[in-house]
């Protein structure tokens, strides 16, 4: 794992947002397409409209979340919202947008429909990942019903997740998926993340899903 601490969230976003976009620019002069994850949540608000105003080939990008609550695309908690409004627009709203939401009856049903629409995306070029301070990332929360399922090796790229301190039931991409990401980012804001990461490094991913990805990744820290 690589830690970068920076001096302000300010600085974190501004460099983050530059990195990830080299990173999409780089892959795309070898090839056609490339992917990007992105997590919801508040902390990558910033970032998301640093982005939206970069110069990329983002019509030759596809953006789709890590995760998403089971709400309609207008609802306040939609992470397909905060996305809407902070990233797809302006220059980046020339991307491909994967929604979550697909309007099926259940999460479970959208599983596979999900699953079929992301596939040709992966691996993914950049993931960037969040983290809540239970060390969940994506939606792959300590004690969730399927959290075993959702980690294990031959997990499908998509679950329908429900845990206690999740609210609605959610979409996830699995571990499979996220950790065969090309390039992994985590971003983390304030002494309490900070302290869960610690917490995390010493734990399972079972009791410590952010685990999972921590090797591979390279963490984005500011107070
Ligand atoms: O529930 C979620 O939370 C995490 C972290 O959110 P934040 O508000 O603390 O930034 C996020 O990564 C995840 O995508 C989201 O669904």
């Amino acid at each position: 794992m690589e830690f970068i601490e920076y001096p302000d969230r300010e600085l974190l976003s501004l460099s983050l947002a530059d990195k990830l976009a080299s990173q999409l620019a780089q892959h795309l002069r070898s090839n056609e397409k490339a992917s990007f994850c992105v997590p919801g949540g508040t902390t990558p608000v910033p970032i998301f409209e640093t982005l939206s105003g970069t110069d990329l080939d983002w019509d030759r990008v596809t953006i789709f979340l890590g995760d998403e609550r089971w709400v309609d695309g207008e609802h306040k908690r939609s992470n397909g919202r905060l996305l809407r409004r902070h990233l797809l627009r302006d220059k980046a709203a020339a991307a491909n947008y994967i929604d979550f939401y697909t309007g099926d009856e259940s999460p479970d049903a959208a599983e596979a429909v999900l699953a079929e629409r992301l596939t040709p995306h992966f691996p993914i070029t950049v993931a960037l990942l969040g983290m809540g301070n239970d060390m969940h990332t994506a939606s792959l929360f300590p004690g969730a019903d399927r959290l075993a399922e959702g980690l294990s090796n031959d997990a499908p790229p998509v679950l329908a997740m429900r845990a206690e301190g999740a609210g609605e039931p959610r979409l996830t991409l699995t571990r499979p998926v996220l950790a065969k990401a090309i390039n992994i980012h985590v971003l983390i804001m304030g002494p309490e993340k900070r302290e869960a990461l610690e917490q995390a490094q010493k734990l399972d991913p079972i009791e410590a899903p952010i685990r999972a990805f921590l090797d591979a990744a390279t963490v984005h820290w500011a107070e």
